[in-house]
């Protein structure tokens, strides 16, 4: 998807997409992926409602404790506007709402009741099984949760929504029952799950190889220095897929004419050679003239560059680390973390 901007005819229309975000794992960079697609999406004219789904996070087996469910919603909420500030995207047509401002209300507790009548207890358990994490006997949360994000659709007014890869079968259920509903069938967007920058899936309960959003430039650089990325080997690796899916489209939605531009000094070279398209990156990668150093130092500079105003923000305002102290006591949240 480019970043060039609808037409007028399709502006007016005004499109409405649904990036949820259960409150787990303190946000890292792997979050650019899905905000560079926001910040597609915001570029194309599209209204986009982001969801704080904290009771979501609550049912998917405790990832989050119910007492810090609001703060994580708070520190999600000024991550991500943060995240996208740092892209540099117009966020007048963003909106965040959260789960529990509607999902506790009878009319959604009544739709709830009727939606279980629906869908059968397999079918709501196997639409959550790549999502919730799975203690062996499924319990109802496990149910409910996919049944709630149905309903999150049609409340929240959308006309698709948009997850990763790993939300295919909750789709799918909605595919086979809005209908039933009376409601309509959303149009759903997905993501490939993307390799992370230490290569497997990036995930927020690694800390050492996870990349914070308020790690300073040090931190960062060590980290990056550290992931696994096999020479010529694209497959897996997590440096060549951060350029394709943050990197790359950023260039592009900071440039006038929306198309991407990535200027590199290539092995045994001294002139810049500019690469507009991943498979360009892909084929110097694989003949080895882009070497892992060259395409780490790219990813530290591309990190640093969108995290600094990050993490600036982040320190200066004390309001925002006392809710991160809250949302994640465990963590010593207070101060940018070292390793
Ligand atoms: N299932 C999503 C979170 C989510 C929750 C509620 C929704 O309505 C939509 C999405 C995830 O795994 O991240």
């Amino acid at each position: 998807m480019t970043a060039r901007p609808l037409s007028a005819e399709k502006k007016i229309r005004h499109y409405h997409f649904n990036l949820q975000e259960v409150i787990r794992g303190r946000p890292h960079a792997a979050y650019f992926l899905p905000a560079i697609k926001v910040a597609q999406f915001l570029s194309c004219g599209c209204h986009v409602k982001i969801l704080l789904a904290d009771l979501h996070g609550f049912l998917d087996a405790d990832k989050a404790p119910e007492e810090v469910l609001e703060f994580r919603a708070q520190y999600y909420e000024r991550v991500i506007r943060a995240l996208l500030r740092s892209v540099g995207v117009d966020l007048s047509n963003l909106e965040f709402v959260r789960g529990s401002s509607y999902q506790l209300s009878p009319e959604f507790s009544r739709d709830l009741l009727r939606l279980s009548k629906k869908v059968s207890v397999h079918g709501a358990v196997k639409a959550s099984s790549e999502i919730v994490k799975s203690t062996g006997d499924p319990c109802m949360a496990d149910a409910i949760y996919p049944m709630m994000q149905l309903l999150d659709e049609e409340y929240l007014d959308v006309d698709a929504e948009f997850g990763g890869l790993d939300q295919r079968k909750t789709f799918a259920l909605a595919n086979d029952t809005m209908h039933k509903m009376g409601f309509k069938t959303r149009a759903h967007l997905m993501t490939g799950m993307v390799p992370g920058l230490s290569g497997g899936k990036m995930s927020s309960s690694d800390l050492k190889s996870k990349i914070d959003l308020i790690d300073d430039e040090a931190t960062i650089r060590k980290k990056v220095s550290k992931a696994v990325c096999a020479p010529r080997t694209v497959a897996g690796n997590g440096i060549l897929a951060f350029i394709q899916h943050v990197i790359l489209p950023f260039s592009a939605l900071r440039s006038v004419d929306g198309k991407a531009a990535l200027k590199v000094v290539l092995k045994d070279q001294t002139e810049p050679t500019t690469f507009t398209n991943f498979q360009q990156i892909v084929s110097a990668y694989e003949s080895d003239v882009l070497t892992p150093q060259i395409v780490k130092a790219i990813v530290q500079k591309g990190l640093i560059e969108l995290i600094d105003p990050i993490r600036k923000e982040y320190t200066e305002d004390e309001e925002w680390q006392d809710i991160a102290r809250k949302a994640y006591p465990d963590l010593g949240a207070t101060r940018p973390q070292k390793e």
